[in-house]
C-alpha cells in the first residue's frame, strides 16, 4: 500500500501515565501504545490502560501490545481495554493474532539476520493490517531504543510499512525521507525514563516528522511501489 499523501502517521508506545496520553493526542499523533509484555519497564496491567484510554481524544488509535503473551490474557486486555488494534512482538503466527476479533500489527524482528522476503511475510501473516519493522530480535527486545539499517527493509510490501526502533526527534525526518514508511512509532526516543514521556520532546518529533513530510511529495504519475515511493524531493532546505 502507498504512503497516504504527506502525512506520516505517528504512534507513541509505551504509555503510563493519562497526562502522556492526553498530550500525545493533542500534539497529533495517530495512536498510542500500552505494553502488556511480560518484563517490559513500561508494563501496564489491563485497569490501567482502561483508565488510561479515557485520555484518549476521538480519532486516535489505541495499541496493545504483545510478546507471546497467552491468549486468555489477550483476551482480558480486548475485553477491558478494548483497544482498536494489537501489536503482536514474538513467535505469534497468523492464526493466533487473528484469533481475538481485532486488526493487528504485526512486528518483525530486523535484529534477526534471516528476514522474509515481502511475499514470504504476507504469505506467512495475511490477515496482518500492517508491519512493524523494528530493531527487537537476534537478543534484543522491543523497547530497546536502538535502530537497524532502513535499506534492508524489504521492497514490494503491499501492506502498510511502520518503522520502528530507536526513532527519535533527531533522527526521525531522516528515518521518514529514507523509508517513506506508512507510520513511525517511537518509546524511548522521547521518553526521559522508560515509560516517562518527555512532552518536549513528544512535541519535536512530531514536528520532524512533518517537515520529512513537506521534504518528499508523491510522485502522483509513478505507479508506486508501497515502501519505496517514486517520489521526487522538493528543494526545501532541510
Ligand atoms: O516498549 C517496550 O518496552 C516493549 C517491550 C517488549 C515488546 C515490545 C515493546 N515495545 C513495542 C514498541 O512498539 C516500541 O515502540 C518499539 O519497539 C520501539 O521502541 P524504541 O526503540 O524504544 O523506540
Amino acid at each position: 500500500m502507498s504512503r497516504t499523501l504527506f502525512r506520516t502517521r505517528i504512534k507513541f508506545c509505551g504509555m503510563t501515565r493519562a497526562g502522556d496520553v492526553r498530550l500525545a493526542s493533542e500534539l497529533g499523533a495517530d495512536a498510542v501504545g500500552f505494553v502488556f509484555a511480560e518484563g517490559s519497564p513500561r508494563y501496564v496491567h489491563p485497569e490501567e490502560a482502561r483508565a488510561m484510554r479515557q485520555a484518549l481524544a476521538p480519532l486516535v488509535d489505541s495499541v496493545a501490545v504483545f510478546r507471546d503473551n497467552p491468549a486468555a490474557q489477550v483476551r482480558e486486555v480486548v475485553k477491558q481495554v478494548r483497544p482498536s488494534l494489537l501489536q503482536f512482538h514474538g513467535d505469534e503466527d497468523d492464526a493466533f493474532c487473528r484469533g481475538f476479533g481485532v486488526p493487528y500489527l504485526k512486528a518483525v524482528p530486523m535484529g534477526d539476520t534471516a528476514i522474509d522476503n515481502a511475499i514470504a511475510l504476507q504469505v506467512r501473516y495475511p490477515a496482518a493490517a500492517a508491519f512493524l519493522f523494528d530493531s527487537h530480535g537476534g537478543g534484543a527486545e522491543g523497547g530497546s531504543g536502538t535502530t537497524f539499517d532502513w535499506s534492508r527493509i524489504p521492497d514490494g510490501m503491499n501492506k502498510p510499512v511502520m518503522v520502528a526502533g530507536g526513532l527519535s526527534p533527531e533522527n526521525v525526518f531522516d528515518a521518514v525521507v529514507a523509508t517513506l514508511p506508512w507510520g513511525v512509532d517511537v518509546a524511548t526516543g522521547v521518553e526521559s525514563a522508560p515509560g516517562v514521556k518527555d512532552g518536549e520532546r513528544m512535541r519535536r518529533f512530531v514536528a520532524e516528522v512533518r517537515r520529512a513530510d513537506c521534504h518528499v511529495e508523491p510522485d502522483l504519475e509513478a505507479d508506486r511501489q508501497p515502501g519505496t515511493g517514486a517520489t521526487r524531493r522538493t528543494d526545501h532546505s532541510r
